[in-house]
């Protein structure tokens, strides 16, 4: 990388040397992805390379394999909980069924930390450790608090969210609850469909690091819950635009090949949480789709289309190459010449032609998109919910492998890539258009 960056910057003007240093600085922060904002501190605790399980639990009650001090064995006094109190607060805590959201998530950990171990006096993280250091803030926030205060507060939190969520959990089920604790998405359930909405329009739903991380959430949620079907859909005009171009900002020379690196596990990871995802997956393509939403597409079970959307993958445009498994799904789909117009030289499909390739399902007019895809929609949700789901699963477990392993090829070539002088310029172009209008 130094080469390329010292090939650049040599015989440079001072105002494309501070270009490129922009540019340097910025590409792939699509690979800051641990620079989550707080909200989303509960990412160290997934599995990267693993089955894209969530542990929860370590979050919640951080040494529940820890041996509790002696000291805190002790009866309920004036002063506060038990012992047996905080146990069991730990226990309910596991058994939450609704995640209380990130604030409280930290508020947990918090007391959790001083009620076992007192006041904070661990070194403080790094100022780009982000997630380790928002959980020390909240620790360290509780200054000298008495450990069995904390445990007493400890236990009132917890005995606060259980009764919140008994009380929703008599909400009847096909009641639309807006499922918290996203910033980027809107997550909601009803009769039976889980919808994930992109919920940047004024960025026409470009997906962020978080977005990505975010998403990977929503349907390791999704995949659990008592949904039938799971739905994908963008909010405003667009359904995406891809991958967010101002991902590549603010990010060091030294720091690029790493974070390409990083950039590389979140795309395996991402695209393989729709590779594995095991109930039917619908994309509800209200608007235009670009990029990484597109080449997905194929890994829905049913893909809903808009008259006004639109699939475009300007891959080489932007120095770049296939992603989401698209370089082996389309050209199956569509055959190789259709697919290279596609993904080799960008051509932009209408609703229609793509769903004359088999990209796309069905194309609803967009003045009645909403009403038939969700009528159609709530229909098929009333339908035996294993039955679907183990359908869904044999018709997908035929080319998994195939899928994983084209999806780790892509993820590799796209981490050179993103390191190449072409990619970095047809990023700058597109940062600089509006500079230039
Ligand atoms: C872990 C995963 C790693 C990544 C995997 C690789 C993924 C690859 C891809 O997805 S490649 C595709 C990347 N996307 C693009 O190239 C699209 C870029 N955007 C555009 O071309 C246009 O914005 C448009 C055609 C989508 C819409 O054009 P227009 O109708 O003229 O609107 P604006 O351009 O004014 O857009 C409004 C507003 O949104 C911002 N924006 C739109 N798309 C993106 C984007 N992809 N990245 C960043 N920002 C985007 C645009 O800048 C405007 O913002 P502003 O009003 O200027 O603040």
């Amino acid at each position: 990388m130094a080469g390329v960056t010292g090939r650049l910057v040599r015989g440079w003007c001072p105002r494309a040397v501070r270009r490129l240093s922009l540019l340097l600085t910025s590409i792939l922060q699509c690979l800051s992805f641990t620079f989550l904002p707080v909200a989303k501190f509960t990412q160290p605790f997934r599995n990267h390379f693993g089955n894209h399980c969530w542990e929860r639990r370590n979050l919640f009650c951080p040494s529940s394999s820890l041996q509790v001090p002696a000291q805190l064995h002790m009866s309920k006094t004036a002063m506060g909980a038990s012992q047996k109190d905080f146990e069991s607060a730990m226990n309910q805590v596991k058994l939450l069924e609704k995640d209380p959201g990130n604030e409280v998530k930290l508020k947990l950990y918090a007391l959790y930390k001083q009620a076992t171990e007192g006041p904070c006096s661990t070194p403080k993280p790094g100022v780009f450790d982000l997630i380790n250091k928002a959980k020390w803030d909240a620790w360290n926030a509780l200054g000298n608090l008495p450990k069995e205060t904390a445990r007493q507060n400890y236990v009132d939190l917890v005995s606060g969210l259980s009764s919140s969520s008994d009380s929703s959990s008599q909400v009847k089920p096909e009641a639309d609850r807006e499922q918290a604790g996203y910033e980027t998405l809107v997550m909601t359930s009803e009769d039976g469909i889980t919808k994930i909405m992109l919920n940047r329009p004024t960025k026409m739903n470009a997906l962020t690091t978080q977005m990505y991380q975010e998403i990977m959430l929503a349907l390791e949620a999704a995949s659990k819950d008592d949904s039938t079907i799971t739905v994908l859909t963008g909010n405003g005009s667009y359904f995406s635009s891809g991958n967010d171009l101002t991902n590549f900002t603010h990010i060091s020379p030294d720091e690029i090949e790493e974070k390409a690196r990083r950039g590389a596990i979140l795309l395996r990871d991402f695209v393989g949480c729709f590779i594995d995802f095991p109930k039917p997956l619908v994309a509800a393509v209200n608007g235009p789709a670009v990029g990484i939403s597109v080449t997905i597409l194929r890994l829905f079970d049913l893909v809903y289309a808009s008259d006004r959307a639109t699939f475009h993958t300007p891959f080489s445009h932007l120095g770049q190459t296939p992603e989401g498994c698209s370089s082996y799904t389309f050209p199956k789909l569509m055959g190789p010449g259709k697919a290279a117009e596609m993904l080799i030289f960008g051509k932009k499909l209408t609703a229609a032609e793509a769903c004359a390739q088999g990209l796309v399902t069905e194309v609803f007019p967009d003045s009645t998109f909403q009403k038939e895809v969700w009528t159609r929609l709530k229909a098929y949700s009333k339908l035996p919910r294993n039955a679907l789901r183990i359908s869904k699963q044999m018709i997908r477990n035929h080319e998994k492998e195939k899928l994983h392993a084209t999806n780790a090829e892509e993820s590799r070539i796209l981490q050179e890539r993103w390191l190449s002088d072409e990619c970095m310029n047809a990023i700058m172009n597109f940062l600089s258009r509006k500079a230039k209008m």
